[in-house]
């Protein structure tokens, strides 16, 4: 399995040079690439078999990234489709995924950090669900972090949004567990060893429990991206 991504190293695809491997997941690969103007730019490459399998699925990431226009959300640059490889030519976004920087630079996140990073994903989400659309999938290794800005990637799941089973609110719960990530790593039980429920384990004020709570869904849901985007001003900063 490991070994697969290797083979696509230094190949070529319409005058896009393969580099190094992103990362590997659910769907196939992504690489880092040289274009043919010398920037660097992300080829998402699927496995064949969700090629197949997925092309109805396949099509909403592609429609959704071409209708947003965000400095924090790649831009997709085209489609190559050669044989029996296909990928998404992505925007290159600077930085290294929250998760990576949890589990392999043990890094801890300081209040200030959280608040920042919490506000500007806050805002990253009203913007999606301005347009009508929503994420599903805003986990550690989705979020790259460079010099204090974040960049939301991945957008698989993404949908647009109804009121059954593509609720904008299911935004929320992601929301919340992404945010426990960044709490428990300055934590002093921090280690991710959850014994006891968070609630039990974080040292958080009474607003702060509340706010974590409703986006989890264990107190009153939040309605909208505005309400939580309020309550994060009371509660967080
Ligand atoms: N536009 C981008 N710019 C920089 N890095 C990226 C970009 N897109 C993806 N990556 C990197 O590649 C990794 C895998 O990308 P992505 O999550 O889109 O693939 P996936 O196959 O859908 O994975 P998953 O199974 O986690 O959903 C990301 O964690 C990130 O590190």
């Amino acid at each position: 399995m490991l070994l697969f991504p290797r083979r696509y190293l230094g190949r070529c695809y319409q005058g896009y040079a393969i580099c190094r491997s992103l990362g590997q997941g659910r769907y196939g690969n992504c690489f880092a690439a040289q274009a043919p103007d010398g920037s660097q730019v992300v080829l998402k490459r699927f496995h064949n078999r969700m090629k197949k399998k997925n092309t109805g699925r396949n099509h909403f990431e592609p429609v959704i990234l071409s209708m947003l226009k965000h400095p924090s959300i790649p831009d997709l640059l085209g489609v190559i489709n050669e044989g029996k490889d296909y990928f998404f030519v992505l925007e290159y976004m600077p930085g290294v995924t929250i998760e990576q920087l949890l589990f392999r630079e043990h890094h801890r996140f300081t209040p200030e950090e959280t608040s920042n990073i919490g506000f500007q994903l806050i805002d990253l989400i009203a913007y999606l669900h301005q347009n009508g659309i929503v994420h599903r999938d805003i986990r550690i290794s989705n979020v790259l972090y460079h010099q204090g800005k974040i960049s939301l990637v991945d957008f698989g799941l993404a949908r647009f949004a109804d009121q059954d089973r593509y609720r904008l609110d299911s935004d929320f719960s992601y929301l919340g567990d992404f945010l426990l990530y960044l709490l428990y790593s300055n934590s002093p039980t921090n280690k991710f060893r959850r014994h006891r429920p968070w609630y039990d384990e974080l040292p958080l004020s009474d607003g702060q429990m509340e706010f974590l709570k409703r986006l989890l869904g264990l107190e009153t849901p939040y309605a909208t991206i505005e309400q939580v985007r309020e309550h994060f001003f009371v509660f967080m900063c």
